[in-house]
């Protein structure tokens, strides 16, 4: 009873479900080492949650107090995926409040004779390393983006390096690196940054607090990531773990109460009755969505060209995601009924099974946001991805997949241009095509699925690099706490 007492958990993520489902999952994969783990976030997604686990998981949910009426948010929303994406700022602002009450429930613990073992914490909750080392309690961010993608994310808020020249591209001063940014590959938060609007002040501060941190871990593999993992190693002087892909069993998915506009078993079905690599499939993650305008060049692209699609649609930007939705009204004139006559097209209002879709060999691209999560399932089913990234960090994860590791090609950017049909069809037909550089991207996205297998093997005299970072994370913390804990004091091993 005393070991399990000393080896406690405490995982706390961010309230989206981009940033839940892969803490869940690095929840579940710890859980098993041996380590009691204790989950905390707002009430109704710690509702949500309870199903999502196991039934032999002891993993305990702990609820901390939080009121979106008191924040400008409408009642009863808690998560990215139930609010406007104009309030993601505003919730974003919110979580800075439950510092108190987060510093309660770890004093609870504490004085409860279960102090925990470390805090792992998202890396918009950098400010629980006070709290943590208050309590002499070893603390680690977990993020949930890869490290190129996050390294070009956290200089960019950092340093808002597109205040300092005319030029429409631009290196950044402390990550030359990373190649030229140009200006289209920054969200319209950024553009309108200058480090005293209300954006830039509040990312300033969180990313801020990560040096305050005792180490990072990231959701990805050493062997496809280096740049951006050796950015923060030598920006932050800390240890950085790349334990991933952390992902999220379909069996665990299945569990959670997020309903899908199909079943697994129709959506499976319909993929069997598909040649091998014939089906393109479209999701833009669980905050994002496209214009009107560009939902309806999309929908004529897929009415243009001879391939099979499952699209995972819902209302367009500026319309609210929880309404009634009719996907009708936003696609051209008897689209619906040309694809079921042609049997070519699923359309999934909503939310989709993803990581089945995913999986199934039926499956040859992915046209996506390119949220970290979705490319790490991407990948690791070795589907190449068709890039249309639209915020955060997603631009600099398409530069650096099509770029530097071959797996992609860049269709669109963002959500407020137009794009035109013909672009899709080019970009499509390229990536599906049986030749030339859609073959060249689709035998590399083999290359790196085996890369990726390979850091998470653990066999007998071999260790993959991810299991290794595990490891050697663990026994960091494990270290931290025997080394006793004194108030405020930090632990800075390097890696
Ligand atoms: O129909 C759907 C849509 C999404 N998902 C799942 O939802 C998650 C979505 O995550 P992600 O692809 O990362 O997208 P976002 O939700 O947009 O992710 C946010 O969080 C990511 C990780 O921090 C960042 O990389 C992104 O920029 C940020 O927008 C994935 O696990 C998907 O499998 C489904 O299962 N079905």
């Amino acid at each position: 009873m005393e070991e399990r007492k000393e080896k406690m958990i405490v995982i706390f993520p961010y309230m989206a479900q981009g940033h839940i489902i892969p803490f869940l999952s690095l929840a579940l994969q710890i859980e098993k080492k041996g380590y009691q783990i204790t989950f905390v976030n707002t009430p109704l997604n710690i509702k949500n949650l309870k199903q999502s686990l196991p039934l032999n998981s002891s993993i305990r949910l702990l609820e901390i107090p939080f009121n979106s009426s008191d924040h400008r948010l409408p009642p009863e929303t808690e998560n990215t995926d139930s609010i406007p994406f104009s309030l993601t700022l505003t919730l974003l602002e919110a979580s800075v409040s439950l510092k108190p009450a987060f510093r309660n429930l770890i004093s609870d613990l504490v004085r409860g004779g279960a102090p925990p073992l470390a805090v792992i914490a998202d890396i918009f909750f950098g400010w629980t390393a006070e709290v943590a080392h208050e309590f002499g309690i070893f603390h680690t961010i977990f993020s949930s983006t890869g490290g190129f993608g996050m390294a070009c994310y956290y200089s960019v808020w950092m340093n808002l390096p597109h205040n300092y020249t005319d030029s429409v591209e631009f290196t950044l001063p402390d990550f030359p690196e990373a190649g030229l940014i140009h200006r289209t590959q920054l969200s319209a938060n950024v553009l309108a940054a200058d480090g005293t609007d209300p954006s830039s002040k509040i990312i300033q501060l969180l990313l801020s607090s990560w040096v305050d941190s005792d180490g990072i871990l990231f959701n990805t593999i050493e062997e496809i990531d280096k740049i951006g993992l050796y950015y923060f190693r030598r920006k932050l002087s800390l240890p950085v773990w790349p334990i991933g892909p952390i992902l999220l069993s379909v069996d665990s998915r299945a569990r959670s109460n997020k309903v899908c506009g199909i079943s697994s078993e129709s959506c499976i079905n319909w993929l069997d009755s598909k040649p091998q690599n014939s089906v393109l499939y479209i999701s833009f993650g669980s905050q994002h969505t496209i214009s009107a305008s560009q939902m309806m060049q999309l929908a004529k692209a897929l009415d243009s060209i001879d391939i099979n699609f499952i699209w995972v649609v819902r209302p367009p930007l500026g319309f609210d995601m929880n309404l009634e939705f009719d996907a009708v009204e936003w696609l051209p004139e008897g689209f619906l009924k040309r694809i079921e006559e042609q049997n070519r097209g699923l359309i999934i209002v909503k939310w989709a099974p993803q990581v089945e879709i995913l999986l199934h060999k039926a499956v040859a691209a992915f046209l996506s946001h390119c949220g970290w999560n979705s490319v790490l399932e991407s990948i690791s089913a070795g589907v190449p991805l068709i890039g249309w990234p639209m915020g955060a960090e997603q631009f600099y994860n398409v530069k650096y997949l099509e770029e530097e590791v071959g797996v992609c090609m860049e269709v669109a950017r963002g959500t407020n241009f137009e794009v035109r049909n013909e672009d899709i069809v080019k970009k499509i037909g390229i990536v599906m095509g049986e030749n030339g550089k859609g073959k060249e991207i689709r035998e590399k996205a083999c290359e790196v699925k085996k890369m990726i297998e390979n850091g998470g093997r653990d066999e007998e005299g071999y260790k993959g690099s991810s299991v290794r970072a595990m490891e050697e994370f663990l026994n960091v913390a494990a270290f931290f706490g025997k080394e006793k804990k004194v108030r405020g004091q930090k632990c800075r091993m390097n890696t």
